[in-house]
């Protein structure tokens, strides 16, 4: 069984864009700022959002993060996207979701400025994406397409299940397996909550993308002996031994299907840290739009 470091390979593209950067550096060019816009004090959010920053600084991006309380009214947060839309440094940035109820994601997301997109969430990046044209990608999907191809997994003419179907996750996931690229060309099926055995689905999955958001839901009697399983849920479980109170679980139960699968990501160390890379790659990206 082979266990696909999404930490390590992680490492290793931040050490490239480190060299690009430096080298963008020398030669006196843009260096390249992300900016991350928190709102509100939820636990998870303030990890993955630290979690960018501190990436940011060890590739030597620019990275500035914005707090804004929970009482932020709709309009407010306009005029902060706004901003960062119209400031000439930030080649890119993020609305860390979810956003407190009140406020309207989609109308936040409507108003980023596509080039500025480097979630690949807005409607013009979506549409690039799924019509096969340059753009934003967004990054857990895009993450875990670099694991695949830089673990060497055959994506072509696989059975691929993706579970769930947000649209940060697993309908972008979808459209990046199926189109017609290496990797890519899978014959994929996406479930979600209203699909008839599930099980079913997934035993024929030779690839399984799980992105439900409940906490080691896929059992060995779902899996194919072989398959291999990557498992994009990060759930906090309650867990008295530990310090924080809580560890951390994948939507994969990962202890139970080790020994039937033929590579598995760990939570953590899987996927997590792919997206922040992957966010990184497009915000170098931006940085080089002229
Ligand atoms: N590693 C990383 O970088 C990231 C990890 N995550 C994690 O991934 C998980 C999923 O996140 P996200 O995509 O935002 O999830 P959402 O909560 O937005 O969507 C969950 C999806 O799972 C489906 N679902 C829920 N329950 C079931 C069920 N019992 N059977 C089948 N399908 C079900 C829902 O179906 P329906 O549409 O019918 O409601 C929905 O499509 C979470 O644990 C999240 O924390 C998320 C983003 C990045
Ligand atoms: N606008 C927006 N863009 C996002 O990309 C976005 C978002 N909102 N909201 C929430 C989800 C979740 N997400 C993660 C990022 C990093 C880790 C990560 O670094 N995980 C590490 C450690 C996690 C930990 O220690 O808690 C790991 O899995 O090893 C996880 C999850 C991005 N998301």
């Amino acid at each position: 069984m082979q266990v696909l470091d999404g930490k390590a390979l992680a490492q290793t593209i931040k050490e490239e864009l480190k060299a690009e950067v430096d080298a963008i550096r020398q030669a006196g060019g843009k260096i390249p700022h992300l900016a991350a816009v928190l709102v509100g004090d939820d636990p998870a959010s303030q990890v993955y959002v630290r979690n960018k920053v501190r990436s940011c600084e060890e590739v030597g991006f620019r990275s500035t993060l914005i707090r804004r309380p929970a009482t932020i009214t709709q309009e407010e947060l306009l005029s902060v996207v706004e901003e960062l839309n119209a400031d000439p440094d930030v080649d890119g940035f993020i609305v860390q979701l979810p956003l407190p109820g009140h406020l309207d994601e989609e109308a936040i997301n409507l108003a980023i400025h596509p080039r500025k997109d480097v979630d690949g969430f807005t409607p013009v990046n979506v549409g690039r994406m799924t019509l096969g044209l340059e753009a934003y990608l967004p990054a857990t999907p895009n993450g875990i397409m670099v694991l695949l191809e830089r673990y060497g997994i055959e994506t072509s003419g696989k059975e691929v299940v993706v579970l769930g179907r947000s649209n940060i996750v697993g309908t972008p996931m979808t459209i990046l397996l199926s189109r017609k690229s290496n990797p890519g060309n899978a014959t994929v099926t996406l479930c979600h909550s209203r699909t008839k055995d599930l099980a079913e689905h997934c035993r024929r999955a030779d690839i399984l993308v799980a992105a439900i958001g409940i906490p080691e839901m896929v059992t060995a009697d779902m899996v194919k002996e072989g398959a291999v399983i990557v498992d994009v849920g990060i759930n906090r479980v309650e867990d008295a031994s530990r310090k924080r109170g809580y560890r951390l679980a994948g939507d994969v139960n990962y202890d139970d299907v080790k020994g039937k699968v033929s590579a598995i990501t760990p939570v953590p160390g899987g996927v997590g840290p792919m997206t922040i890379v992957s966010l990184m790659m497009n915000t170098l990206k931006a940085s080089k739009v002229k």
